[in-house]
């Protein structure tokens, strides 16, 4: 078997980190032969309930997991990481748009791509899903600085996999018969879903996806506001903000990345959202 991946979760003791540590842990992201080393980091309050989380992940007996850290120190944290997962950060409430976040937010990003850049492998992928994901990303990659800018990437595919959830309901054919959806822009209501070079597999064929909806107003509207809005509905229905969804996507955006795509599924989002944000600097 290969060597253990360390793999870093920050926000662990949270309710993302709930679903993630999970799916990480079975081998959803890295595969049934890789081992991992799961790396748990949140702020010294939360120690209590982080405990709770060790106490179930160990219940779990995950064939994959040769061990489990968890700490709120950065140094321990960071050291020697193959892949960080930076969710960590606080989540809106209600009223709030994103970018309300940024004040609480950025002083986390800053001080961890710091910690990222001393401690860190320099072939380390960071994936950024605490809010404004995008802003942070690109504050996390400045604080880093001896390790690739295209090692760093922003969370985007949830709202990839909610549009392409819109587009197989519409048509009536499994999530799985939708793909080549794009997102452009940053996560946040100004976001653009882009299914013009998206493909349906429908009767045993491939279509493109915009004729096969043949619906013109839909895909100019709702839809696009739908998925620009999704976040504010969950956080109205459940009182809190999308977890498992979320969680989901960051093991879909990190699997990807980490082992490629087939080319029918290829999705070009995720490096297209971080390519975004360094045009931008
Ligand atoms: N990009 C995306 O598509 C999505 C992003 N999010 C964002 O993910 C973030 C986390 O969401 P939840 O897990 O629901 O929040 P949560 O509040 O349940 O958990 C956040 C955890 O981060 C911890 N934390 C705070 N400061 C920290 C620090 N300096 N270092 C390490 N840990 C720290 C907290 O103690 C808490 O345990 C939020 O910013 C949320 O808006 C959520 C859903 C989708
Ligand atoms: O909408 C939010 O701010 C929290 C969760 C999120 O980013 C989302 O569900 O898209």
């Amino acid at each position: 078997m290969a060597e253990p991946l360390k793999v870093l979760v920050t926000g662990a003791a949270g309710q993302i980190a709930y679903s993630l540590l999970f799916s990480v842990g079975k081998g959803d992201v890295f595969g049934q032969d890789q081992p991992i080393i799961l790396v748990l980091l949140d702020i010294p309050p939360m120690m209590g309930v982080l405990e709770g989380v060790v106490m179930e992940l160990n219940d779990c007996s995950l064939p994959l997991v040769k061990g489990i850290i968890c700490t709120h120190d950065l140094e321990e944290a960071f050291t020697g990481i193959d892949v960080a997962f930076m969710v960590g950060a606080m989540p809106r409430r209600e009223g709030m748009e994103r970018k309300d976040l940024l004040k609480a937010n950025v002083k986390i990003f800053k001080q961890q791509g710091e910690a990222l850049d001393k401690f860190a492998k320099k072939d380390v992928k960071v994936l950024v899903v605490g809010n404004p994901a995008n802003t942070n990303a690109c504050i996390c990659a400045k604080y880093a600085p001896s390790i690739p800018k295209e090692n760093f990437s922003a969370m985007t595919r949830l709202d990839q996999n909610r549009a392409q959830s819109l587009v197989a309901n519409r048509l009536g054919v499994p999530n799985s018969d939708v793909w080549n959806v794009i997102i452009w822009g940053n996560h946040s209501s100004t976001q653009f879903p882009d299914v013009q070079h998206a493909k349906v597999k429908i009767g045993g064929e491939d279509k493109n996806a915009f004729e096969a909806v043949k619906d013109d107003s839909w895909l100019k509207n709702e839809f696009v506001s739908t998925v620009q809005k999704r976040g504010a509905a969950i956080i109205a229905a459940r009182k809190l903000s999308s977890a498992m969804s979320a969680a989901k996507a960051a093991c879909d955006h990190i699997r990807d990345w980490w082992n490629g795509t087939q080319e029918v599924g290829f999705n070009f989002q995720s490096i297209f959202s971080i390519n975004l944000i360094f045009l931008k600097n």
